[in-house]
């Protein structure tokens, strides 16, 4: 009797990208699960495999080798169901789209929407109830659905079912619902459901890579099971938005960020790949949690996990090759700096937290010059919190500065100042800073907390990025407001329960005159019979056409002057209407079109600085970029 080993359908594997997995030792004749493109199986008209299993219950199936030594039970081929729990069985599984499979299926599934046609020709009949409806009617059942609920963690709930289920419909959702669907599947919300995330835990999503996998993990990226990969976002829990470690449950996040990948940026969803790198957790509530998912033991540091993330990134390139956007996302402070510093000469890498946020809050800051007058460099920066968010956003700032009055950037730096948490950042405490803080130490007498701070640099805009809640007091925005017209006020912190003021705080307290935006979302606020429509200045507004920008021109490394580039793109998508009601970025709604933009722009800028490798550069970026974008209308099949 013939066999296959699993060797060999892993092989099979890699050519197709199809996940089969068998006995390890399998009689042929069950190998009417076969690689549907090499021939095996049946492909319909548009690549679609047809299940032979399907075909084999239903007698249609191939000449078959005996599949008698399984010992099973009666009609139970596969030895499974008559298991006992101390008999080892394989979990069969078989990557089909055809029948009861195909509903099951979440790329190609449409539930209800499979017309009477599709039905008769993928063995649906009497799997389905006799109605036929569109992905509109779906969409609207679906949305009146969750809106009954009241606990903002169930929509997230219904949504991730929903992209397990159908992607389709999940995408279509996300896209034509977005300002109302990006707080439940994002900040705030995912930020709860990280938290939550082993009570919650239903489905696996993405990829866990523990110290567990170490030495092998280029065989656990085999195990996933697209081949295809454009975009990884990459997480080890450490600082899940402002609401530190998380562990292995910081797996929401990169989970979040592909899905805005796709729905914001148009990358298609089999091309994206969620990773969370699992080196332990210092959060001792979690430890002692009974539902928690992550390994139970400390962070590993040091050269340990130098180690396994060096690995990662060597087996990411060995997998995917080239051109892969490793993304890199809410690190913690002492190994985000480094990774991207080590990583950007040799991969195409991004942080979005230090290079995501600041093309954004630059690009708010482009719009916001707009109303209320000036240069940058006229303008003067006091950053509360001196991470990865605000030395990466002070550096970009003092980069453009430099372009504009050819000022060295030495010198551009010095217009804006830190406050950490042990005070203004200043030239005497230079010898005990972390590295990343050192360029923002000036000259000036020590001043202890933030409110001296903004009383004694006076800046015209006030920046949070610290991650602790609740920070820009009465007092702070009083101040800002006495000595500034227009006082930009940007309260980056993530989720809502971690921003620096609220949007109702800060246009009360400034009396309506706060040019007001922040990293997570906020209803507009009436204040004096005027409504005031916050910004949303977050990374959501970059990252994706950022991703895009560099897929489509085969870039092969980061350059800061892309980051440029996509907030230049991002501020011409502010129109006078949206700077009128004193928005400083564009609604959310438009996000597909301002992506493409984005994508354009940091596309050419990658021809530019001859970092493109696709070749030739296309007439159109803009046009180009659109017609690469995902859409998650149905398919027919035939
Ligand atoms: O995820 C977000 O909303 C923004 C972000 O990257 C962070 O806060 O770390
Ligand atoms: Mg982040």
């Amino acid at each position: 009797m013939l066999s296959l080993n699993r060797s060999s359908f892993l092989r099979c594997d890699e050519k197709q990208g199809l996940l089969v997995s068998q006995r390890r030792r399998m009689p042929l004749a069950l190998a009417g699960v076969r690689c549907a493109a090499r021939g095996g199986g049946e492909l319909n008209g548009r690549g679609i495999a047809v299940d032979n299993t399907v075909k084999e219950l239903r007698g249609e199936a191939e000449p078959v080798l005996e599949p008698k030594s399984t010992g099973g039970v009666v009609e139970d081929a596969h030895a499974e169901d008559g298991d006992v729990d101390e008999q080892f069985i394989m979990p069969w599984t078989v990557s089909v789209a055809s029948g009861y499979s195909l509903l099951r299926n979440p790329q190609h599934n449409k539930g209800l929407a499979f017309n009477e046609k599709e039905r008769d020709a993928h063995y649906l009949r009497g799997l389905l109830p006799p109605a036929c409806v569109t992905q509109e009617l779906q969409e609207k059942k679906i949305m009146h659905n969750l809106r009954q609920y009241q606990v903002p963690l169930q929509r997230y709930v219904s949504m991730m079912d929903l992209q397990e289920r159908n992607e389709k419909l999940f995408y279509k959702l996300l896209i034509d619902h977005v300002e109302e669907l990006l707080p439940i599947v994002y900040t705030p919300t995912v930020g709860e459901a990280c938290q939550k995330y082993g009570s919650i835990f239903r489905h696996p999503q993405g990829l866990y890579i523990s110290l567990n996998e170490r030495g092998k993990i280029l065989e656990v990226l085999r195990n996933w099971p697209e081949r295809n990969i454009q975009v990884i976002v990459v997480t080890d829990g450490e600082r899940i938005l402002g609401l530190g470690d998380l562990g292995c449950q910081g797996m929401g996040i990169p989970v979040g960020k592909l899905a805005l990948y796709t729905a914001l940026g148009g990358l298609r969803p089999s091309a994206c790949l969620p990773v969370t790198i699992d080196v332990g957790t210092n959060n001792e509530q979690l430890l002692k949690d009974e539902f928690y998912i992550g390994l139970r033991r400390r962070r590993a540091t040091g050269q340990e996990y130098a180690e396994l993330m060096h690995e990662f990134m060597t087996a990411v390139k060995q997998r995917y090759g080239e051109k892969v956007l490793i993304q890199f996302e809410d690190f913690a402070n002492h190994n985000a700096f480094e990774l991207l510093a080590k990583y950007r000469k040799t991969h195409l890498v991004f942080n979005d937290d230090i290079q995501g946020t600041a093309s954004v809050v630059l690009a708010g800051l482009f719009a916001a010059l707009n109303i209320v007058g000036g240069t940058l460099a006229e303008h003067s920066f006091l950053f509360l919190g001196a991470g990865e968010a605000g030395t990466g956003i002070a550096e970009l700032i003092a980069r453009e500065m430099s372009k504009q009055t050819k000022a060295p950037l030495e010198e551009t730096r010095k217009k804006i100042w830190m406050v950490d948490s042990k005070g203004l950042i200043v030239s005497s405490r230079k010898e005990s800073l972390q590295h990343f803080k050192k360029p923002w130490a000036h000259d000036h007498e020590p001043v202890s907390n933030l409110l001296d701070a903004v009383k004694a640099i006076k800046p015209t805009v006030l920046i949070g990025s610290s991650g602790v809640g609740r920070t820009f007091t009465k007092e702070v925005v009083e101040a800002m407001a006495t000595f500034n017209e227009k006082p930009i006020i940007l309260a980056l912190s993530n989720p809502t329960t971690q921003s620096e003021c609220s949007a109702e705080e800060a246009y009360t307290w400034s009396k309506g005159r706060a040019i007001f935006a922040s990293g997570s979302p906020f209803d507009p606020v009436e204040y004096d019979g005027k409504i005031f429509v916050p910004g949303q200045a977050n990374n959501a507004y970059v990252f994706p056409g950022f991703g895009l920008g560099l897929v489509i021109s085969g870039a092969t490394r980061v350059h800061d002057d892309m980051l440029l580039a996509a907030s230049e793109a991002l501020a011409q998508q502010v129109t006078q209407e949206n700077l009128d009601k004193g928005l400083i970025y564009p609604p959310f709604s438009n996000i597909r079109k301002i992506s493409a933009h984005i994508a354009a722009n940091v596309a050419a800028k990658a021809y530019e600085l001859g970092l493109a490798s696709r070749l030739p550069c296309p007439k159109d970026l803009v046009k180009y970029a659109e017609s690469c974008m995902y859409n998650p209308g149905y398919r027919s099949y035939r």
